[in-house]
């Protein structure tokens, strides 16, 4: 049985006016408050799976909410000290379930503190996601991450990256780098309005699952070729590609017409050239 909390918890918006939790812009701090929703985030079939999580900036603690009533046993990090005493509250209505951590997201080890294994679930500050996507999709990958899914709410323009196909205006750097190393989809698409305040754009959230890695492809080497093609996305790639010592041979080892552009050329495809060149 899923637990409940002990008490009965006061609605957020009630929690936001206790403890003056006015939004602040520098931190990225768009809440949810429909419950609702929040407990359908924590009920995407994969995110949680009663494993243990970890939450980036759960604010007020409305997606923490859901996440403990969904029976994971939860680590967080919040950056705005202000927001600590109403998740106080929630680890005594939800006792031995939660740790908060006061700190930057960017600086802790959250392997460490999370737990191999642990599901990392965030509706995330828009001015830090996108790094904190790559840093876990940088991992180390033996032969998968620390941890075993994300389930990551973003801006639209962001999740749209993440999920890209070749040949449209979003593939690019991202896209090839989620798609390399996960199962990336947007789980669930969710209108401004429901945040407070309401952020000018929608919103997605992106569910990855890790693929494992057999391929033998170093990071390193799909990066230094991603960032050559997409530094000059619009030229064929004999022209971008030219200052990176093997790149040319590998495109033709491996079949790519040098005379495409990076935008067209599939994620298969470049870890095909990329690997050519670790070897
Ligand atoms: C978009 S709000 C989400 C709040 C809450 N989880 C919700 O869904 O309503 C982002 C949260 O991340 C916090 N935050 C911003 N930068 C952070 C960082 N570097 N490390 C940890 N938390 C951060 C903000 O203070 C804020 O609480």
């Amino acid at each position: 049985m899923p637990p409940e909390a002990r008490v009965k918890l006061p609605p957020l918006r009630d929690v936001i006016a206790t403890h003056g939790l006015q939004a602040s812009k520098a931190l990225g701090q768009n809440f949810l408050l429909d419950e609702q929703l929040l407990d359908r985030i924590a009920a995407i079939p994969g995110a949680i799976d009663g494993q243990p999580a970890f939450e980036v900036g759960p604010g007020p603690g409305g997606l923490t909410r859901a996440i403990l009533r969904a029976g994971a046993r939860l680590v967080a990090v919040e950056r705005d000290r202000r927001c600590l005493p109403a998740l106080a509250e929630l680890d005594a209505a939800f006792p031995g379930q939660l740790r908060i951590l006061s700190g930057d997201a960017m600086e802790i080890d959250a392997r460490a503190e999370a737990g191999d294994g642990a599901h990392i679930i965030a509706n995330l500050p828009y001015n830090v996601g996108t790094a904190l996507l790559i840093g876990w999709l940088s991992a180390d990958w033996s032969p998968l991450p620390w941890w075993s899914t994300l389930t990551l709410m973003f801006q639209m323009e962001v999740a749209e990256r993440i999920v890209a196909q070749p040949g449209t205006d979003h593939y690019g750097r991202l896209a090839i780098l989620s798609q390399w190393r996960s199962d990336a989809r947007i789980a669930m698409k969710v209108h401004r309005s429901a945040f407070t305040p309401p952020p000018k754009v929608m919103s997605a959230v992106v569910h990855l699952t890790p693929k494992a890695a057999p391929d033998g492809v170093q990071l390193k080497h799909l990066e230094r070729l991603t960032a050559a093609a997409f530094g000059q996305r619009r030229k064929m790639l004999r022209q971008s590609l030219k200052g990176l010592p093997g790149a040319l041979d590998a495109l033709a080892e491996v079949g790519v017409d040098p005379q495409r552009r990076a935008e067209t050329v599939s994620v298969d495809e470049f870890v095909a050239v990329a690997r050519v060149l670790g070897r």
